[in-house]
């Protein structure tokens, strides 16, 4: 459900559930609140369940159809799915929809994972599979789950934080180490320098950490480095293609 203008909720479900604190109050509505935490989860898994091999594209919510981030988002959209992927997207405005734009275009399937904000403006009009969350932390799941790489284009908070919970998931040995691609090599190298001069020296972070993110400026290289990553996992696992 889409509210805008007067009719939008003055908090989100997160807000709510993150900040309830009125003495005894919170004792009787966040048990309920779990079915809807569940419900979420259901509907999320229910309908990426036979998506196929994906991959998660974050990206800036604010470069608009123009942009070099949003022209680069529907080059890399379009490649991973002639490379044979689904894209997911955060299914909101700017690399999100360019992502959506270049897969849509492309003849593949194009998942917008939505989210209710404040500013939320609806699932952008590439998505041609789109699901709707109320928690952060439950489509963050869906980002992980269903996807075997992560292409990360320039961005702001919400792009780092993806960012850096894939990293942290493959880091931690959470989830497979699927490759996470960075896009853009002017953008990252500041933070690229900080992560090796200033958390490496400081022995908070290992050369191997640090290896588990590639960056380029080119879609081909980005999306071979994700299809050969592929390929060594199903050698290893002894799939080979129609069996
Ligand atoms: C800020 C604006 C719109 C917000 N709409 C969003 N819709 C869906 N997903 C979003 C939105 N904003 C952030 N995200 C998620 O974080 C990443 C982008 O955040 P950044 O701070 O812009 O880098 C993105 O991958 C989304 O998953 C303006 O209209």
């Amino acid at each position: 459900m889409t509210l805008r203008g007067s009719r939008m909720p003055v908090s989100t479900t997160d807000q709510r559930l993150l900040e309830g604190r009125e003495p005894g109050g919170w004792v009787h509505s966040d048990p309920w609140r779990v079915m809807r935490i569940q419900a979420e989860f259901v509907e999320g898994f229910g309908g990426l369940a036979e998506l196929g091999p994906a991959v998660s594209v974050f990206g800036s919510a604010r470069t608009r159809a123009g942009h070099p981030t949003y022209e680069l988002a529907e080059s890399v959209g379009a490649a991973l799915v002639e490379a044979g992927f689904a894209v997911i997207t955060g299914g909101g405005p700017g690399a999100m929809e360019g992502a959506n734009k270049g897969a849509a275009e492309a003849g593949g399937t194009s998942v917008g994972l939505g989210i209710e904000l404040p500013m939320e403006s609806g699932l952008n009009e590439f998505a041609n599979l789109g699901i709707n969350f109320r928690y952060f932390f439950v489509r963050k799941t869906m980002f992980v789950k269903y996807a075997e790489g992560f292409v990360v284009l320039p961005g702001g908070v919400g792009t780092l934080d993806e960012l850096f919970e894939a990293l942290t998931l493959i880091q931690t040995g959470k989830i497979t180490n699927f490759p996470i691609v960075l896009m853009g090599t002017r953008f990252w190298a500041p933070l690229l320098d900080w992560l090796r001069d200033t958390l490496m020296v400081e022995g908070m972070l290992s050369p191997q950490d640090l290896d588990l993110l590639r960056v380029t400026d080119d879609v081909a290289e980005a999306v071979g480095w994700i299809v050969t990553a592929q390929a060594e996992r199903r050698r290893v696992a002894g799939f080979s293609p129609g069996s």
